[in-house]
């Protein structure tokens, strides 16, 4: 809502693969065809982890890459809601909201927002990483499409107007501090054609996204 860019995009992919029906939001279309939708769940998911904080204890000695020593029973803390801002991680434009950062071209499917490409898990730790990686992780990402899917479908969602750029609580979660305050009214432009999709490649935000790299 606070990225008109992202929304309408959004909104553009998802009538462009459902035609304005659910009948079509199969496990293959969720997985594979909505590329920019699960684009946008991973950039927030980077810029506001709902586990924003977490700490291990080391089983065992050991050295880290930048050659800390860990004795077994020491606990580590860290903070995963940095690590998403990190521009060393992330880039110049690592407290962006670019969901462009998750795709890449691809030429064989011709999608127009490409082709959707993971991170490491040690690089996205919003789900935790290794062994105990988030089991409910794919469970998560399917439900996030649909749930997005169904309600873009049907609705339009604007935030009021001059809303102040929302904060959060310090929590072993991230709850926001004060309601969002969104009009919520059913779309009544029915599902956007095709043609109002990118029309020239040379237009597409993607490419746009890449032009800006060195
Ligand atoms: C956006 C949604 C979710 C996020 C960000 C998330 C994040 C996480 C994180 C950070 C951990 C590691 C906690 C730790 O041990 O330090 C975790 C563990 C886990 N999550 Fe999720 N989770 C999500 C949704 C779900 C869902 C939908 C399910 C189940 C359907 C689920 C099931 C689990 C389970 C079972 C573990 C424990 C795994 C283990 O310790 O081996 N999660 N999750």
């Amino acid at each position: 809502m606070a990225n008109p860019r992202v929304m309408r995009n959004l909104v553009q992919e998802i009538d462009h693969v459902l035609h304005g029906s659910t009948e079509h939001l199969t496990y293959e279309v969720l997985q594979n065809r909505l590329p920019y939708a699960k684009a946008v769940f991973h950039e927030t998911l980077r810029l506001h982890p709902p586990v924003p904080k977490n700490i291990k204890q080391a089983v065992a000695d050991d050295v880290l890459p930048d050659g800390t020593r860990v004795y077994a029973g020491d606990f580590i803390g860290y903070s995963n809601w940095c690590m998403g801002r990190n521009k060393k991680v992330w880039g110049e434009d690592a407290e962006q909201f670019v969901p462009e950062r998750w795709l890449v071209p691809d030429p064989e499917n011709r999608a127009i927002f490409g082709k959707f490409k993971p991170e490491s898990q040690y690089k996205f730790v919003s789900f935790n990483a290794g062994p105990r990686l988030c089991l409910g992780q794919q469970f998560a990402i399917l439900e996030a499409l649909v749930t997005t899917c169904v309600l873009l479908q049907r609705y339009q969602f604007r935030l009021t107007p001059d809303h102040p750029v929302p904060q959060v609580k310090g929590s072993v979660t991230l709850p926001m501090k004060k309601p969002l305050m969104a009009t919520v009214s059913r779309r009544t432009d029915g599902p956007l054609p095709a043609s109002t999709l990118v029309a020239k490649a040379s237009e597409s935000p993607l490419e746009a996204h890449f032009a800006k790299e060195p």
